[in-house]
């Protein structure tokens, strides 16, 4: 049994923020992994040509900007690169192949579990990130379709459908690059768009982003991003793809659905390259059958149709802070900090920005909290800040 300070769980960005903030404050944390790397996610479950959809200022963590020379919407391998140095500055040690099955708070009920390694702590930060595991929903029929399908988060590019017909399912932004991606490859390239979307562009997002920033309120702010995105795709709803009536800062800030920021599969949607089809109604063999009773062939299905949250898989008790499906109860930017120290980060909605947010929050309280502990029992405080 081992004994710290602060355990957090998960070695993404989330967690190696925390760390970073916790170790400025020379305060003992360690970070349990449970793949064999850090920022799995970044190096393991994400495709070829993925960028940041952000500017390089949204998506710093804390305490270290990107390069001065670095792109302003930065590729996979900048970023990865930006975490290598991340994880070095800061001398971040992620115990990896480390799955945390089981967290307590009470003492007791250890006594039940089975367990290989064990940590005690006096605060456990949760940093396994809102998409943890890839989500395929139930489809009728599904078990016989004879080609392959898969979740987008094992699509790494179409290299190997070349000619082939494949159905990406969800036009979030996994979606819709991938469809985008696919097409470019030479493959026969169609999307399930199933309800209404916001498509916009990641310069249209950065305008929205930085008039956030100078105050100005939400509604314009959503008002001037649909009038430039209407400027820049036309009417998108003749393809299959109608607005939501509420803004998509509105959408982002009260229930985290990112609006889809187009790489270019809008264009091929208009040329009808990419084929657009409303929601699956069944699948019998190869052939499936879509809501507007249309029926064709495909050799793959990519289901690019989000992700889900694990902590309740491992986490026993915090339900001040979860709900049942793992993702807080609570609203930005007061949702990191639990009862009985407990803390989240990186369950904001808020992407890389909110992960920067709340590990500083996070690490000030903690030091706050073991300052007050060694006034109480009488401990000169003799860490460095
Ligand atoms: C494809 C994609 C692109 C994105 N692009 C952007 C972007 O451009 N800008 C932006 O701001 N945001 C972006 N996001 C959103 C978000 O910023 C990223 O998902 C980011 O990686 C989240 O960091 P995280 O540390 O919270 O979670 P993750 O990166 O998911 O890291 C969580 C870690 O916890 C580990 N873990 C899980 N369960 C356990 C367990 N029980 N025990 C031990 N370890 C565990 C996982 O293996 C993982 O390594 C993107 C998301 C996705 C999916
Ligand atoms: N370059 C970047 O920065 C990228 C960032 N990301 C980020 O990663 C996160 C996850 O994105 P993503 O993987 O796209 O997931 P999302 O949850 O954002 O999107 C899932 C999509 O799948 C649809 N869907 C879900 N279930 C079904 C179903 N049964 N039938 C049809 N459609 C369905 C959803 O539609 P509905 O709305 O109807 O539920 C939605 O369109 C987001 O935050 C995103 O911004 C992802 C890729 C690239
Ligand atoms: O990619 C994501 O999911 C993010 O959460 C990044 C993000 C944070 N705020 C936004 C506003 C508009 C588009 C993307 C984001």
């Amino acid at each position: 049994m081992e004994a710290i300070d602060v355990v957090i769980v998960g070695a993404g960005p989330a967690g190696l923020a925390t760390s970073a903030c916790l170790n400025r404050l020379s305060i003992p944390n360690i970070v349990l992994e449970r793949e064999d790397c850090y920022a799995s996610l970044w190096q393991k479950r994400a495709y070829d040509r993925l960028k940041l959809h952000l500017a390089k200022e949204y998506c710093e963590l804390p305490f270290m900007p990107f390069p001065s020379d670095a792109p302003t919407f930065v590729p996979r391998r900048g970023f990865l690169d930006y975490l290598h140095s991340y994880v070095s500055h800061f001398r971040i040690n992620p115990r990896c192949n480390t799955a945390v099955e089981s967290a307590y708070r009470d003492e007791a009920k250890k006594a039940d579990l089975n367990v290989h390694e064990e940590y005690v702590a006096k605060f456990l930060v949760v940093a396994t990130g809102e998409n943890s595991k890839g989500f395929i929903p139930e489809v009728s029929g599904l078990d016989s379709f004879g080609g392959e399908f898969f979740h987008s988060s094992k699509y790494e590019n179409g290299q190997k459908y070349k000619g082939k017909a494949v159905l990406v399912v969800g036009c979030g932004n996994s979606g819709m690059e991938i469809a985008y991606d696919l097409s470019n490859w030479g493959v026969r390239t169609s999307i399930v768009a199933r309800s209404p979307v916001h498509v916009l562009t990641t310069n249209i997002v950065y305008i929205g982003m930085r008039l956030l920033s100078y105050g100005v309120p939400c509604n314009i702010v959503d008002f001037i991003v649909v009038l430039l995105s209407r400027l820049k795709h036309g009417d998108i709803s003749n393809y299959g793809f109608p607005r939501p009536t509420r803004g998509p800062f509105y959408i982002k800030q009260s229930v985290g659905r990112t609006p889809t920021i187009d790489v270019g599969a809008v264009e091929k949607i208009r040329r009808k390259e990419v084929q657009v089809f409303p929601s699956i109604r069944g699948i019998q063999g190869s052939k499936i059958e879509f809501a507007n009773g249309e029926v064709e062939q495909f050799d793959a299905i990519i289901f690019a149709t989000g992700y889900k949250s694990t902590v309740r898989h491992w986490l026993k008790g915090g339900q001040d802070l979860f709900d049942g499906s793992g993702m807080p109860k609570l609203c930005f930017p007061n949702i990191w900090k639990g009862k009985n120290g407990l803390y989240c980060s990186g369950f904001a909605r808020r992407g890389l920005f909110g992960i920067s947010v709340d590990s500083q929050n996070i690490a000030k309280d903690i030091d706050l909290a073991l300052r007050s502990e060694r006034v109480l029992i009488g401990i000169p405080d003799a860490r460095v800040c």
